[in-house]
């Protein structure tokens, strides 16, 4: 069975690229060390890497690494958002995950996995693995504890549940005039994007609600197909989408007064919303 890979640096990763047959399917993972989504990330991998057979040459590579850690290799990739998995072979991208829903991840993977024999330049040590890889892919079995396969809704009530949970988001995403969703708490965020836009709106001393997505899923998953925006954190205005982290500092670089209208001078800025 395979293994997943934690690659500590820049040297370690080229080290082990150059060790691969060009034909190996490359499962690579980039993460960051905080909290839930990469955590999950590393479950589903690890889940799927054991089903995979250890072939000779190597058939698939299954790596992981902390984004922050190898810049170098995350900026060769475009990595913007973790946890963020990219699928390579031939030293060509495939295919790229962003964000940690196991079904996209798994379903790719065995995309690319299943096509090795059908691979361009004709490698005949993928064509020769292929089979077994694909064998065992149908004769793996999914366990209850595998989130790609994990019950969510008995389908009749999924229709009605959806549209009292939009009704639910609409009226959260008005809560206040500055409503930030985020990972943890501003006093306690829980992930490095969370935190630093509670720094950012702390220090223009912008009012604001905020939701604690981690404490409820039923408003994390909700929320990303509500407003067609798949990472936390979100910031609204007024109800309506600003953007992540990354869309904030954007808007701010050009606009100074972006929030100026929502900052209270020298006051706590903080405000619990519901929860
Ligand atoms: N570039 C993004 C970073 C945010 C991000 O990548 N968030 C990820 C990891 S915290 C996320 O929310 N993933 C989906 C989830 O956890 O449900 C931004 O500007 O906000
Ligand atoms: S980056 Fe993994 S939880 Fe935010």
């Amino acid at each position: 069975m395979s293994t997943l890979l934690e690659i500590k640096s820049e040297e370690e990763w080229h080290k082990h690229t150059a060790s691969l047959p060009s034909s190996t399917l490359q499962i690579i993972s980039f993460h960051a060390p905080w909290a839930a989504p990469c955590t999950q990330m590393r479950t589903v991998l690890e889940t799927l890497a054991s089903s995979y057979p250890v072939t000779e040459p190597l058939s698939t590579s299954w790596v992981s690494m902390n984004a922050e850690e190898v810049m170098d290799v995350s900026d060769s990739f475009d990595v913007t958002a973790v946890p963020y998995l990219v699928l390579t072979r031939n030293n060509q991208v495939l295919e790229t995950v962003s964000g940690s829903d196991a079904t996209k991840v798994r379903a790719a993977i065995e995309k690319h996995a299943k096509s090795s024999g059908g691979s361009s330049n004709g490698s005949t040590a993928a064509a020769n693995n292929s089979g077994s890889v694909a064998k065992n892919l149908s004769s793996y079995t999914p366990t209850a504890a595998d989130p790609a396969t994990a019950p969510q809704y008995s389908s009749g009530e999924v229709k009605e549940d959806k549209e009292a949970l939009h009704e639910r988001l609409a009226t959260l995403v008005k809560a206040a005039p500055v409503m930030l969703f985020m990972k943890g708490t501003p006093s306690a965020p829980q992930c490095g994007f969370s935190r630093q836009t509670v720094a950012l709106l702390r220090e223009n001393s912008v009012k604001y609600g905020f939701f604690n997505i981690l404490a409820d899923d039923d408003v994390r998953q909700g929320l990303k197909e509500f407003s067609d925006w798949p990472t936390f954190p979100q910031l609204y205005v007024d109800g309506e989408l600003v953007g992540g982290l990354d869309i904030v500092k954007e808007e701010m670089a050009n606009d100074p007064d972006f929030f100026k209208a929502y900052s209270v001078p020298k006051s706590t800025p903080d405000s619990a919303a519901a929860s």
